[in-house]
């Protein structure tokens, strides 16, 4: 087996909060050494002075994002915006193939081109392995789960949080043929971190704090073509979602509610055997005992995500709900995941199965 204990690593974005809680969730890796770390409009300056709570590394001065910079590492991961990565990763990868390269931005996850130009609105960049190991490839002759996949792979495409969350809900009702994919609904509770840190009008404290506040309604979230795509991977010919998020005031965390037509004829005591069985060895998708439900709060700074399943038997539909932290199991603490897998080391190695309270 393909093996590399300690590993040398650049962040590409360490300003921004993906590449701050990236290097928050390495600090924690026992075989992570982390190098050179890059920003656009900060490079120049202390990381102290854009990620303050990164105490042992408050001194490291942040390089510009170029090829130059990030070329040279075993790993190096792309914490950028949405088309950003596509012309980096490709130089990175003439000049080393054997660099991993892991995008925390969208760039590189959708198989679909058409998908991509019609939710982005710019040229394709390429298709890489996806990076949740949990998904369910359950059109294949013998079930496997991403992770499969991921071993050995030199790109990880790190899935949307909002993605996983959805998915992780919905998956073991479609590999199992329980539930309809043509009609699912999915209404979610974000914290502001997950728009980033440039700054927007609606995003200020003084209007923020007191709403919530939907966005991206009406079937236009860039994130719907790859729920679509994962849901397809777990067995779904074909996939119709209507998908609203809600702006609510915190600052991290994710809280999915997404519902499914029960296919009609359905015993409702099958549906949560199969979410048992899709979730019974998976170290960080923990499916709560019947009548608990997840809350943002208890995944907080934790690689979970908590989900629970009950049967609305009279609308005929199967309600999940998912929580987990944006910033982790949704971008750093899957990302370092996928990393593991494809270095062969431990897949649980540095992560925090424990979260922070209250
Ligand atoms: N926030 C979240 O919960 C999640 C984020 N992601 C993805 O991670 C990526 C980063 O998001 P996030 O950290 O939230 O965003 P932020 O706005 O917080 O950070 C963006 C980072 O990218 C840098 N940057 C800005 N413009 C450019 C550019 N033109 N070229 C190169 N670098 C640039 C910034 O540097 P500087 O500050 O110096 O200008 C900063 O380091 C995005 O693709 C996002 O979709 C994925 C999952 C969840
Ligand atoms: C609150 C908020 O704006 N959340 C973002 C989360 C996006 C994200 O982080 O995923 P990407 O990597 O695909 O951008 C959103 O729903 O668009």
């Amino acid at each position: 087996m393909f093996m590399r204990m300690s590993f040398t690593v650049a962040v590409a974005g360490a300003s921004g909060y993906a590449g701050g809680e990236m290097l928050r969730v390495l600090l924690g890796h026992p075989e992570a050494r982390i190098e050179t770390l890059t920003a656009h409009s900060s490079a120049g300056n202390a990381l102290g002075e854009h990620q303050p709570h990164l105490r042992s590394l408050a001194d490291r001065i942040l390089a510009p994002t170029s090829p130059d910079t990030l070329a040279g590492h075993d790993v190096v991961v792309l914490a950028l915006p949405h088309g950003a990565s596509g012309a980096v990763a490709a130089e990175l990868a003439q000049r080393d193939p054997t660099t991993i390269v892991v995008d925390l931005g969208a760039d590189h996850r959708l198989s679909n081109a058409a998908d991509w130009e019609a939710y982005y609105g710019n040229a394709h960049a390429g298709t890489w392995p996806y990076g949740l190991p949990e998904l369910l490839h359950a059109g294949e002759s013998v079930p496997t789960k991403q992770r499969a996949v991921l071993a050995e792979a030199t790109r990880i495409a790190v899935p949307g949080c909002n993605v996983t969350a959805v998915t992780l809900g919905l998956q073991p009702g479609i590999a199992a043929g329980l539930i309809e994919p043509l009609d699912v609904v999915a209404v979610l509770a974000n914290g502001y971190s997950g728009a980033g840190k440039s700054l927007k009008p609606h995003l200020l404290a003084a209007e923020g704090l007191g709403m919530a506040q939907p966005y991206a309604v009406g079937g236009t979230h860039r994130h719907i073509p790859e729920i679509a795509q994962n849901l397809r991977v777990a067995g779904a010919p074909d996939v119709t979602i209507s998908f609203t998020p809600t702006l609510v005031p915190m600052s991290r965390g994710i809280l999915a509610t997404a519902t499914a037509r029960l296919v009609p004829g359905t015993d409702p005591a099958l549906v949560r055997a199969a979410w048992e069985t899709a979730y019974a060895d998976e170290p960080f998708v923990h499916l709560l005992p019947a009548g608990q439900w997840p809350t943002t709060a208890a995944t907080l700074g934790a690689n979970t995500a908590l989900v629970q399943v009950a049967v609305d038997e009279r609308a005929g539909r199967v309600v999940t709900v998912t929580a987990i932290d944006n910033l982790v199991k949704g971008t750093a603490g899957g990302a370092v995941q996928s990393l593991n897998v494809a270095l062969g080391l431990p897949e649980t190695l540095g992560l925090p199965l424990d979260g922070v309270a209250p």
